[in-house]
């Protein structure tokens, strides 16, 4: 379980001096010997400043505050003793904690990375300090963190489950079916519209189970179980190397603990079975 007062997300001014920093580059952070967080003062003195793209205060951890510095490249030498650890490995090694720390900064420091100057004008973009917004002095747009919701979806018929493979999962591992919500469309439309796609088949009767923020790098995915109506299984091309019906004592390899994957399947093996539910971290 998360300590919820250990670690708290807040806005802080980059202009406050002292606290920890985290520095991170396209989902990684630097680490030594000593963990993730150095001393704001004394890590910002061992890099070139050019390294340093955006600077942003992220929240308290024990009650100080803590910032995170997006840095240009994955240079080894900025530290004596340092190397890169990515965010994915953190949410395996379990500390959900820091996992949720580094989750949150993860996704600040890419959209700070990304919007350092104005979408619509091009002018040079200055962060707010009453909430967490990239402000544009000339053209007076506010730029908020990006966010993509996304659905994914256990779908059922009878005893068995349909799991599919995409090209880009570990070896062996079959999923549920996940994907974008597109502009004008609700999350169930957007359900049945991946389903469709992904492997042409109908599904009905969706029930909305659970939510996890999914920082790789802005999902927020969005649960559901759903009931085969129709159709015959025909994978995407390109999205979906294999797609299957499996019963529950004949499972393939399944998605890692943790994720909101993992957790519709072994959720509904639970209330199938009887057994205690799993528990969804976060
Ligand atoms: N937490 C979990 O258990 C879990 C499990 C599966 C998938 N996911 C996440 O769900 C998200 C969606 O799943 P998917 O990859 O199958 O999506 P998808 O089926 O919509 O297909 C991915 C394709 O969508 C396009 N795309 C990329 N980013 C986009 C965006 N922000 N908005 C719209 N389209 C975009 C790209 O062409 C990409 O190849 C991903 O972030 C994935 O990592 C999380
Ligand atoms: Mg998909
Ligand atoms: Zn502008």
């Amino acid at each position: 379980m998360a300590d919820s007062n250990l670690w708290q997300p807040a806005v802080i001014d980059a202009g406050q001096a002292g606290g920890w920093a985290l520095a991170h580059c396209r989902q990684q952070f630097l680490c030594d010997a000593r963990g993730v967080l150095f001393p704001r003062a004394w890590l910002k003195a061992q890099l070139p400043q050019p390294q340093v793209l955006a600077e942003h205060g992220v929240g308290h951890f024990n009650g100080q505050p803590v910032f995170v510095l997006e840095l240009a490249d994955h240079a080894e030498a900025l530290l004596p003793g340092g190397f890169w650890k990515g965010l994915r490995q953190f949410m395996h090694e379990g500390d959900l904690t820091t996992f949720r720390m580094l989750g949150y900064a993860a996704q600040v420091a890419t959209w700070a990375r990304q919007h350092r100057f104005c979408g619509s004008c091009g002018g040079p973009l200055q962060a707010l300090s009453s909430e967490r917004a990239m402000a544009c002095p000339r053209c007076e747009l506010h730029h908020y963190p990006r966010l993509s919701p996304s659905i994914i979806v256990l779908i059922s018929r009878g005893d068995q489950l349909l799991l599919a493979r995409s090209p880009r999962f570990a070896a062996g591992v079959y999923s549920t079916l996940a994907g974008f919500v597109e502009p004008g469309e609700s999350i169930e439309e957007c359900v049945r519209r991946e389903v469709r796609e992904e492997v042409a088949l109908e599904v009905g009767n969706l029930r909305y189970i659970a939510s996890q923020s999914w920082p790789f790098p802005h999902s927020l995915m969005l649960g559901f179980h759903a009931d085969y109506l129709a159709g015959e299984i025909v994978p995407q091309p390109e999205e979906i190397e294999d797609a299957r019906w499996f019963t529950p004592d004949q499972l393939p390899p399944l998605p890692a603990h943790g994720s909101i994957a993992r957790y519709l399947i072994e959720l509904y093996l639970a209330r199938r079975s009887g057994a205690a539910e799993p528990v969804l971290p976060g």
